[in-house]
């Protein structure tokens, strides 16, 4: 039998507060015991995965990708139909949304992992729009120490920024210190189950992990189903066949019921 994964629907309220503030944070997105199974499997994959650090990415915080494509677990969570309404939703005007990623994070403790440096998510996509979301679910408590996600209020509104973890000294504030100016979202203390939500506009990042044990979390990004393909070269896109100037019809970005 699938199995399910109970996910609480958004409120008004947390939609009219996305669209303010360009992030929100969603108490209890998923129950107790289903991160309780979702955490041991990441912690299984964790496990396993290689300890290379070759990129600046690399350095913030280790990487699972597509771990819903190997893992029902995770897949279950990823399309489950509450997740879809909630994306569409928080996207305001989108018909529906695929998946463009799914990620495993881990930040270790210690001097491990650095900080996430602030950055945009969007510079790097070939969409032709930036209706897109991440989804940020704590698999275990994350108390603001060990590195919950902080953001820069209101800066999905100031359209692309440009590319960060390209180059030593590229992060968000110092090609654009006026960033100070806004606020800066209040450090989250974020139990297992409760998730922060981010615009791919929204310049976001996190700090070292100050505790003893690991940051695990678990992300899924949304795009609006419609947009197109621009033919940017990326990594995920390249050699799969996508047309110019055509949606994301493809297997590796599917829909997600609503
Ligand atoms: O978990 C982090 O420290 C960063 C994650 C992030 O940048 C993202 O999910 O877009
Ligand atoms: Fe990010």
């Amino acid at each position: 039998m699938a199995d399910e994964i109970p996910v609480r629907d958004v409120t008004a309220d947390e939609a009219a507060f996305f669209a303010e503030h360009g992030w929100v944070r969603l108490p209890g997105l998923v129950g107790p015991d289903a991160v309780a199974r979702l955490r041991e499997r990441a912690e299984v994959y964790l496990r396993r995965r290689e300890r290379e650090r070759t990129t600046l990415v690399d350095r913030a915080f280790g990487q699972s990708r597509d771990i819903a494509e190997s893992d029902e677990l995770f897949r279950a969570l990823t399309f489950a139909p509450a997740m879809g309404r909630a994306a569409t939703r928080l996207l305001r005007g989108v018909r529906g949304v695929r998946v463009q990623v799914t990620n495993l994070l881990i930040k270790e403790p210690g001097g491990g992992h650095g900080a996430t440096e602030f950055h945009q998510d969007f510079p790097w996509m070939p969409m032709d729009r930036s209706a897109m979301l991440t989804f940020w679910l704590a698999l275990v408590d994350v108390p603001a120490d060990m590195g919950s996600l902080r953001f820069y209020d209101g800066s999905h509104r100031y359209g692309i920024l440009g590319r960060s973890f390209t180059r030593e000294g590229d992060d968000q504030l110092s090609q654009h210190p006026w960033l100070k100016e806004l606020e800066l979202s209040p450090s989250l203390d974020l139990a297992a189950g409760d998730a922060t939500v981010h615009h791919s506009l929204t310049v976001h990042g996190a700090p070292a992990n100050r505790r003893g044990t690991p940051r695990l979390s678990f992300t899924v990004t949304y795009f609006d189903a419609d947009a197109l393909y621009t033919g940017t070269p990326y990594a995920q896109t390249d050699g799969l066949g996508l047309t110019v100037n055509r949606p994301f019809e493809h297997p590796r970005f599917p829909p997600v019921p609503a």
